[in-house]
């Protein structure tokens, strides 16, 4: 197997706290193994641009702390054309890149692995990174421990006030195809319901519940609606809530973006630098085409397709259950 010898790496998609960790591990660790290493600026926009520069162990000092993405990301819509496919090759080629490490989520991974199908002398392993947290393949997503820490902070801002008046919260989360989030925040917060999308709530079960809480004595209310929850949107929820339920104040928060920032956790910027270092080995066994995860606090390797198909992500069914009985 010819060696390989030269790399680079890209963030995707939405950025995640960790995605600077995971930059570093990957730079380091090739530098490590006699490699030279590029950095791509934002995602498959900075492959097709050719906006791409060699880096240097130095280049990522100081990171680890970050949250965003030194790289830059972005969501380009050239890379689902052929002719961007095409032009971020010739520019690879041009430079001699023969792999790079991707950190993204899914839509990251699809683009990812079409564009090795189209040109397999470019090797790719994907770094699940996605406040999400909705890859097979990876118990845990690159920023996900970080926005939930980031979150549950709010929430339990927002009880604080709910509480001194009796209010009840409808409060939307991220998650515009997971409802991770939504369901460990709701579970840490002790929410009085959480809506999902992966899981359907009727707005009658809903208000049942609020009325019956407000029966056994609690003082305010918290219900975490996902992006992605199939009712319509938080507005729309609070709003169907708000015509049967007179007992409370109803106020709604959106806690949207702040999700997103912020300095990684300490998990994050272990799985970071544990990926990043996991998958710049991987290229250089020779591997394509692979997603590096954590399962069972072991990491492993999964094909990227394997991991695509396995999408539709099942959220633990004893978390959702023990959220309901707890909630009580
Ligand atoms: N079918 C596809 N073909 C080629 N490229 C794709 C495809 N799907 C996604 N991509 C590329 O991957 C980028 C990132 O995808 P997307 O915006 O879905 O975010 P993601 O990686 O899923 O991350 P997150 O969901 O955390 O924001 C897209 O902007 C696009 O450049
Ligand atoms: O910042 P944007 O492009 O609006 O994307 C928002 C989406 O990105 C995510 O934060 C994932 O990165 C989703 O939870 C959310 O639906
Ligand atoms: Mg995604």
């Amino acid at each position: 197997m010819p060696k390989i010898s030269k790399i680079a790496v890209l963030t995707s998609g939405g950025d995640a706290p960790g995605m600077n960790a995971c930059i570093r591990a990957v730079v380091r660790t090739a530098i490590h193994h006699g490699l030279e290493v590029y950095g791509i600026r934002q995602g498959y926009q900075g492959m097709i641009n050719n906006d791409m520069e060699q880096m240097q162990a130095r280049s990522v000092s100081n990171i680890l702390n970050l949250g965003g993405t030194i790289l830059k990301t972005a969501r380009c819509l050239d890379f689902h054309k052929d002719e961007g496919m095409e032009k971020a090759y010739q520019n690879l080629k041009a430079k001699g890149i023969e792999g790079i490490v991707v950190i993204g989520g899914d839509g990251t991974f699809t683009g990812a692995l079409r564009f090795s199908k189209k040109y397999p002398d470019i090797k790719v392993i994907g770094v699940p990174g996605t406040i999400d947290n909705d890859l097979y393949g990876s118990t845990y997503t690159l920023g996900f421990d970080t926005a939930t820490n980031t979150v549950i902070e709010a929430i339990d801002k927002i009880r604080d006030t709910a509480d001194a008046h009796d209010r009840l919260f409808f409060i939307e989360v991220m998650g515009r195809d997971s409802g991770a989030i939504a369901l460990r925040a709701g579970i840490s917060c002790g929410a009085e319901a959480i809506l999902l999308p992966e899981k359907e709530t009727a707005i009658e079960e809903l208000i049942a519940g609020i009325k019956a809480g407000h029966y056994n004595s609690k003082s305010s209310s918290i219900v975490i609606v996902a992006e992605g929850d199939k009712n319509g949107g938080v507005y729309n929820v609070s709003e169907a809530v708000k015509k049967e339920v007179s007992h409370y104040d109803i106020k709604v928060t959106i806690l949207g973006h702040l999700q997103r920032g912020g300095s990684p956790s300490a998990f994050d910027r272990v799985l970071g630098s544990r990926l990043g270092f996991a998958a710049v080995n991987a290229l250089t066994a020779g591997q394509s085409q692979k997603m590096v995860g954590l399962q069972a606090n072991v990491v492993v390797l999964t094909d990227l397709e394997e991991a695509l198909n396995q999408h539709e992500f099942n959220l633990e069914p004893d978390l959702l259950q023990m959220a309901e009985v707890l909630s009580i």
